[in-house]
């Protein structure tokens, strides 16, 4: 069955922003065409998709600028660009005019986005950078720990909303760790009190899986990670690529949207 997004914002479930970086990264192992992340972009879309997510990343292991251009033309529902606070990132952003951004870290030896951003540290450049973006009409939103004090911070800059990192709650739930995964949902359950209490809008992502995946040997009826942040009622955006990408592989692209989706509408229906 796939839901559309008119039906998961009746839910009142998140809206589903699905990240297509990874098909990227596929494309760019033989540095060719294929496959395309703007094809994927709008099957995903066609298949219930809320929201496109991307991250331009400095040294380009994914998402292209060509694909940058071709997303903005052609994705017909909200593009989210992720990006490092780079002044050439900024410059993109101007020219491209997202209809949402979101803030990100960066460190080009990482693997992966491996932590939150530093705003209380850096506030007079994260403010600015808001500002910034927000005079170019995109929503801001700055990717940070769920730590109350990079939440005011993040207030205090002017953005309008936040995507909390669920990266340690999801690999304490990969490696069964209930202790560590208990942790993780107890200070992301503050995280978004908090944000709500700042009038911020909280968003959620990074690693978050279904439970069909789990290895042999793993429940498959264990609460998944993404049904886990799904059913924190203040939760409006989850963002999603790696695992979803990966689904993809074994049962195909538009049914891994609908499983993600139908996943979030349970959670919070339940
Ligand atoms: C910011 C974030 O959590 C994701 O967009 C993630 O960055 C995807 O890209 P990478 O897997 O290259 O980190
Ligand atoms: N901001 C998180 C995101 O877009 C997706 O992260 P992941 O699911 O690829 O880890």
């Amino acid at each position: 069955m796939t839901f559309s997004g008119t039906l998961l914002t009746d839910l009142n479930a998140p809206l589903l922003g699905v990240n297509i970086d990874h098909v990227a990264t596929v494309r760019n192992a033989r540095g060719g065409v294929f496959p395309d992340p703007v094809r994927a972009a709008m099957l995903a879309v066609e298949a219930g998709a809320d929201i496109i997510t991307f991250h331009l990343r400095e040294d380009r292991r994914h998402i292209r600028d060509e694909d940058v251009v071709r997303l903005k033309q052609q994705v017909p529902v909200p593009i989210n660009f992720e990006a490092a606070v780079t002044d050439e990132m900024l410059d993109i952003i101007e020219r491209t005019r997202p209809e949402h951004v979101c803030l990100v870290p960066e460190r080009r030896q990482e693997v992966t986005t491996e932590g939150g951003l530093d705003v209380a540290g850096q506030f007079d450049r994260m403010a600015a950078a808001c500002a910034r973006l927000a005079a170019a009409g995109s929503r801001v939103s700055l990717f940070i720990g769920a730590d109350p004090m990079q939440i005011e911070a993040s207030a205090r800059a002017g953005a309008p909303c936040v995507e909390l990192h669920t990266g340690a709650l999801a690999n304490a739930w990969w490696a069964g760790d209930q202790v560590a995964l208990q942790h993780e949902l107890a200070r992301l359950r503050e995280g978004v009190r908090i944000g709500r209490s700042l009038g911020l809008r909280t968003h959620a992502g990074h690693g978050l899986a279904l439970s069909s995946d789990l290895p042999d040997g793993r429940d498959p009826s264990e609460p998944s990670s993404t049904a886990i942040v799904a059913a924190l009622p203040d939760v409006s955006e989850l963002h999603i690529g790696h695992a979803l990408i990966g689904r993809a592989v074994f049962v195909g692209l538009r049914q891994a949207i609908a499983d993600f989706k139908g996943e979030a509408i349970r959670a919070r229906t339940a």
